[in-house]
């Protein structure tokens, strides 16, 4: 090698060290030939700590079974291959101290392993190529938790805290669905504040969202935890009484009725309300999910009809 060559290959020598990826080459015994300035400063471990140490002893934790599967492919098949940080988070356990990512513990590494030749052509180590994505898996964690944030608040009612009309919409549907294969006992009650309007002209539309608030959490209360209550808009509410017979949904629609009425809101003086309820049992003529919600529906506006603070049944 020639003075020019040496120049060259000292100056790759340091490109090598100084990058910032991870470099490691090992030979068919998986021991260490070559350890980058990347690997020192996150391992801890200096490159003549490391020489001729087999991977595996240095570091015990790491996925053996599943590296052994990945450099044999590279030394026996001449293959390269990578892995994301979505299959496997982390293959070298570095800690990541950077603060902007916030809760991440680990460094995210994305990984290629490189089959390396030598001068006759034959694979006699392999490089292991290291990428810090830790600031791209955080930035995708929290789109994705804030999506899912955003996916649980459209299907609440942000005054009561109760499922709104599209979460209802679609459970409805689904439990028609259900209805209609397996037939169980279901009813669907409809429940409207009586003269709502009264309650916002005399006391103003605060005291009227507090009343709604009050009534929603009176409802939630009250229903077992597989009967899904909703607000479907302004002084309605609904329910989806599941494995509930007809009678028993009568005697529960009864029960709201008579426990809205006894409820003495403190909003902030004294103030009580009543409710009217439509009830419509599951039936097997009801053409489709909104079929049967008009037939609640239409039992309540008969409740309105025979004087309100009452439960008609379709
Ligand atoms: N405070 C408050 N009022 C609401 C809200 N949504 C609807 N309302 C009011 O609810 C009232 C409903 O009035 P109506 O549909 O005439 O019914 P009602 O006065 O309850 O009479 P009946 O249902 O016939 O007993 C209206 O005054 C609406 O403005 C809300 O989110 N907050």
């Amino acid at each position: 090698m020639n003075e020019h060559e040496i120049e060259h290959l000292h100056r790759l020598t340091q490109l090598l060290q100084g990058i910032e990826v991870g470099l490691v080459v090992i030979n068919r015994d998986y021991q260490v030939q070559l350890w980058n300035g990347f690997m020192e400063n996150h391992s801890g471990l200096s490159a003549k700590q490391v020489r001729d140490q087999s991977l595996f002893d240095l570091f015990p934790d790491l996925p053996k079974e599943w590296l052994i599967s990945k450099l044999e492919a590279a030394f026996l098949l001449n293959s390269r291959s990578f892995t994301v940080w979505e299959q496997r988070p982390f293959v070298f356990p570095f800690r990541y101290s950077r603060p902007i990512t916030g809760g991440n513990q680990m460094m995210c590494q994305n990984m290629t392993v490189q089959p390396l030749q030598d001068l006759r052509g034959e694979v006699s180590h392999a490089a292991l190529i290291l990428y810090d994505v830790s600031v791209q898996a955080a930035d995708r964690r929290q789109l994705t938790d804030a999506n899912e944030k955003l996916e649980r608040l459209s299907q609440i009612d942000p005054l009561t805290g109760l499922a709104n009309r599209r979460q209802w919409e679609q459970a409805l549907e689904q439990e028609f669905q259900r209805c209609r294969r397996y037939q169980p006992p279901s009813c669907l009650l409809v429940v409207d504040v009586d003269h709502f309007k009264q309650v916002n002209d005399q006391h103003g539309h605060a005291v009227g969202d507090q009343v709604l608030n009050e009534l929603g959490n009176l409802l939630a209360r009250s229903l077992r935890k597989t009967d899904l209550v909703a607000r479907y808009g302004g002084e309605e509410f609904v329910i989806l009484l599941t494995e509930t017979r007809p009678e028993q949904g009568r005697i529960l629609a009864e029960r709201l009725r008579e426990a809205v009425e006894e409820m003495v809101m403190k909003v902030p003086q004294s103030l009580n309300i009543t409710v009217s309820l439509g009830l419509c049992p599951y039936q097997h003529s009801l053409a489709s999910a909104q079929a049967w919600f008009e037939e609640a529906d239409r039992a309540l506006y008969q409740a309105k009809q025979n004087g309100r603070n009452r439960v008609e049944v379709a």
